[in-house]
């Protein structure tokens, strides 16, 4: 890694009320590389992401991205987002959607391109709401890497898909990874982290309680077993 991540969070607490979402997570993550977020439901994942794209304030610790505050007008276009779910296009049709979002970026991948790698084309006119789970999965990832960002996060991109669907969705990651971009996901897929992470941090109670590639968190058994060895499942 250069001597200061891309993306670099630092002893990040964000509390709501008397929850505290993030207590002291550090973070980091570099061009080329896949870094995965595992933890307990309630671990802080999400709120993780709302900060680094600027919906959710930071209360305490630092956070930067290409060095800058998330949320500020050099960074966001060059970041995408991938949300767990979104309930905001409802009646607007796959094709619609992609091509109103590629017109906010400078130089965004066409839409159509988008929809052959990912698979939208046989339901590319049906309105958001009437896709299945894992169509409208596609059309948000489609949505996260329309504005060629250097730096993706994706919220649980493969739940929900089927296992083809799901190997689809890695291919396109690695190959987003390959070309340099920065991913930051979340799962809770200890195959997917297998699969595609460079690094994985392990999240419990909004803190980072282990850490390390698949293979040194694997020395003493399965990432499943990291993950249950390292975690407690409480809330914060
Ligand atoms: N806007 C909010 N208001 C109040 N509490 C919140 C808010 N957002 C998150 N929380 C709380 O913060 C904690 C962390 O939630 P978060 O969604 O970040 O977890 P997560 O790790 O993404 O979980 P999951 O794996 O279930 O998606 C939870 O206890 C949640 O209830």
């Amino acid at each position: 890694m250069s001597a200061v991540p891309l993306l670099d969070a630092r002893d990040l607490v964000v509390s709501f009320g008397a929850t505290r979402a993030l207590d002291g997570l550090t973070v980091a993550a570099d061009a080329g590389r896949v870094t995965a977020l595992l933890g307990p439901n309630g671990a802080g994942k999400t709120t993780f992401i709302r900060c680094c794209t600027g919906l959710a304030r930071v209360d305490g610790g630092s956070l930067t991205l290409f060095g800058q505050p998330p949320g500020s007008p050099a960074v966001l276009p060059r970041i995408g987002l991938m949300p767990q779910a979104t309930g905001a296009w409802s009646g607007i049709t796959a094709a619609r959607l992609l091509r109103y979002l590629s017109r906010l970026y400078a130089n965004p991948q066409p839409a159509d391109d988008l929809i052959d790698l990912l698979g939208i084309g046989s339901f590319a006119r049906t309105p958001y709401r009437r896709l299945s789970g894992g169509q409208q999965q596609a059309v948000n990832l489609a949505g996260a890497l329309i504005g060629r960002p250097d730096l993706v996060f994706l919220d649980e991109p493969s739940a929900g898909l089927d296992p083809r669907s799901r190997r689809a969705t890695w291919q396109v990651l690695e190959r987003v990874r390959d070309a340099g971009v920065a991913v930051v996901l979340t799962t809770h897929d200890m195959h997917e982290a297998e699969a595609l992470a460079n690094h994985v941090y392990i999240v419990d109670r909004g803190r980072v309680t282990a850490e390390g590639s698949v293979a040194e968190l694997t020395v003493d058994g399965s990432l499943e077993d990291a993950f249950l060895r390292h975690t407690t499942g409480d809330r914060p």
